[in-house]
This record gives structure tokens, C-alpha cells and sequence, in this order.
């Protein structure tokens, strides 16, 4: 790709962050193993874009405190739970929350993690800033196609229901025969990323781009959402075909740049897996038990796929939805 990430200047690095350290500070173990945590410094990052605002780097610095002080107590109340709890899980839970791998300073066969407590915040905070709404919203664009295209509704049931049959979890292994079900989520993601445009991008050198010079420096915005409905790259491009995926090589996995639901490069999305692992097993575990269907007086014609303008994207109207048991 001709367009890198933009880096920061070498004397503009915010002193929060944590590759700024020297080297020997940034190994250091994890003052969260010592028994009194150590208290949370706050130190906000001034955005030079917002100045021009008035009073926008003061909400920024209220926000950043705000959150930072959640993210210390969410940590400080687990913490304190895990110290009562004799053994791990007592509290009754299957698989052991992220939270407690990053406090318990986890150790495996092939990872150690010496992480600090700010930067156990900063990965908190990944997880629900990028990873939360962002899922939630592709979920909801695919079941909405899913309804407003019934014929490709009862395809998936049906495929799902045969390679499923009557157990009652679906593992791994049964999703990953579900061909057609990748098929449908990839497509919705095509139709409607949730996050239209990309990461900002600055070019380190001067390129030409399909003929367009772009100069050294440049802020660089790429619109995932124009590229998934380009006339020129997709056929019948406004329409919901999963079928144009089936069988081919284009998937999120192999990395396409026609396809930037998840972005490209060293900063794509480093949840992608994780959150189509999420929506192909919500959309299993539905439809293989339940039927989806519209409520009484609704047609497929009713399903409004209007999508919000803005930095995310979701259905402007909130979808409506039922799910019966299973005839
Ligand atoms: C359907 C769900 C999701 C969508 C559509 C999505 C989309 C994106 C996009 C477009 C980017 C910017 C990529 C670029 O500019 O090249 C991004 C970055 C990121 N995403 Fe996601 N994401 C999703 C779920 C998640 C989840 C579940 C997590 C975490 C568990 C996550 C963590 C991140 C992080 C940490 C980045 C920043 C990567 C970096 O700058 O190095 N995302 N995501």
C-alpha cells in the first residue's frame, strides 16, 4: 500500500505513552503484583485539532479523567473480588474474564505478560471503545438484511438446522462449515460498515495513486463504505448477494482492499476475528433454535435499512424483531 500510518514526531511524543519510556522502565514488573496499588496519574493528551474549539480540549481532559478513574476502579473492584474468591472461578463463572487475565499477570506456555496498570486501562478500553458498539451494530445490520431478504433468511435456517442438527451447542468446528452464514455477515459488513471511514492515514512520501499525485505529508481519509458500493469493483453493488462470496477468495481473512470493513495493514482492526466469531455464533445459536420473523402487519418491504451519517453506523431506526421458538 503506498499510504503508511502516520507516526509521531520524534519530539511529540505524549508522555503517557508507554513505548516513550525508556526500555528498562517499560520492563518493570507490574506494580499491580505489590499489595497497595499504585495511584492512577492522569496526564491527557492535548489534541492541536481541537484548539481552534473553544473549550474542547477541556471537555477532552474531563472525559480522559472520567474514564480513567472508571477504568481504575473497575480494575481495584475485581482485584479486590479475586483476592476473597479462594479459587479462580468461584464465582461461578465458565471461562476466565479478560480483566483477570490481565490482572493476575498471566503466564502461559509461550506468552508472559508484564503488563502496567496503564496499560491494562488502555486495553480495557479498546475492548469496549472498539469493540463493543462496532459488533453490536454489524449484528443488528445483518439480522436486518437477514429480514428484509427472506429468501436468504430461510437458505441460512435451513443450511444451519442440517449442519447443526439437534445439538445443543454449536462448537467451533459445526461454524465453520456454515459457509453460507460468513457469506451473509460479510456481506452486511460490505453493505454497512459500522465504521465508514478508516484510521487517518498521512503519506510518508510523495505517490502516485490511480494517477493522483498525493504529496508527502498528506492526511489521507479512506471511505470503506464507498469502496464496498463501487460500481466499478462489486456487481449490483446496493443489493444484499451473499452469494457473491460464496466459494470465492475474497474474505476478511486474506486481507482485500476492496473489502475494508476492518481496515488494512498494521493498523486494521485487531478484533476482527473475535468479533466474527461473536456474530456467527449469535446468528447460529438464534436461528438454530428460534424462527426470526417480523412482527405481525410488517413485510420485508417494511424493514427500513436507512443508515446513520457519521463517524459510526448504524440503522437510523432501531430494528424490530421477533424470535418464536422453533416449529
Ligand atoms: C464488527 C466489529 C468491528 C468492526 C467493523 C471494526 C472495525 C475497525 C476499523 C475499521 C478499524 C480501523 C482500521 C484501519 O484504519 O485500518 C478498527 C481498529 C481497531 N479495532 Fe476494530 N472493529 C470491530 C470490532 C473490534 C473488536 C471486537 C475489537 C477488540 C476486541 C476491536 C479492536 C480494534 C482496535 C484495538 C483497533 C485499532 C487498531 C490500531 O490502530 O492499531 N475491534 N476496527
Amino acid at each position: 500500500m503506498f499510504v503508511k500510518q502516520m507516526n509521531f514526531p520524534a519530539n511529540h511524543v505524549p508522555k503517557n505513552y508507554r513505548n516513550a519510556l525508556p526500555v528498562q522502565e517499560r520492563n518493570a514488573p507490574s506494580k499491580l503484583m505489590q499489595p497497595k496499588l499504585c495511584s492512577v496519574t492522569v496526564n491527557p493528551t492535548r489534541m492541536p485539532t481541537l484548539r481552534f474549539h473553544v473549550g474542547a480540549n477541556r471537555k477532552l481532559d474531563a472525559t480522559v479523567k472520567a474514564l480513567d478513574s472508571f477504568l481504575g476502579q473497575a480494575l481495584d473492584d475485581r482485584l479486590a473480588k479475586i483476592s476473597s474468591l479462594e479459587t479462580k472461578h468461584e464465582d461461578g463463572e465458565g471461562a476466565e474474564p479478560l480483566i483477570d487475565v490481565l490482572l493476575l499477570n498471566k503466564k502461559s506456555d509461550d506468552i508472559r505478560l508484564t503488563l502496567d496498570r496503564d496499560t491494562m486501562k488502555a486495553l480495557l478500553l479498546d475492548m469496549y471503545v472498539a469493540g463493543t458498539q462496532t459488533t453490536a451494530a454489524l449484528l443488528e445490520w445483518s439480522v436486518a438484511e437477514l429480514l428484509a431478504n427472506p429468501h436468504v433468511l430461510k437458505k441460512l435456517t435451513t443450511e444451519i438446522r442440517t449442519i447443526v442438527k439437534d445439538k445443543q451447542v454449536i462448537t467451533n468446528d459445526e461454524l465453520d462449515q456454515i459457509e453460507y452464514l460468513k457469506a451473509v455477515v460479510t456481506e452486511a459488513a460490505r453493505l454497512h460498515p459500522p465504521g465508514p471511514v478508516l484510521s487517518t492515514r498521512i503519506t510518508t512520501e510523495d505517490v502516485n495513486v490511480m494517477g493522483y499525485d498525493i504529496a508527502k505529508g498528506t492526511r489521507v481519509y479512506i471511505n470503506a463504505w464507498a469502496i464496498g458500493r463501487d460500481p466499478k469493483v462489486w456487481d449490483r453493488p446496493n443489493e444484499f448477494m451473499p452469494e457473491r462470496f460464496m466459494g470465492d477468495s475474497i474474505s476478511f481473512l486474506k486481507h482485500d482492499f476492496k473489502l475494508l470493513t476492518f481496515g488494512a495493514g498494521r493498523r486494521g482492526c485487531s478484533g476482527k476475528t473475535f468479533a466474527l466469531a461473536v456474530i456467527e455464533h449469535f446468528i447460529a445459536n438464534m436461528l438454530c433454535k428460534f424462527d426470526l420473523v417480523l412482527p405481525d402487519g410488517v413485510t420485508k418491504d417494511d424493514v427500513d435499512l436507512t443508515e446513520t451519517i457519521g463517524l459510526s453506523n448504524r440503522p437510523k431506526f432501531p430494528l424490530l424483531a421477533l424470535v418464536k421458538p422453533r416449529t
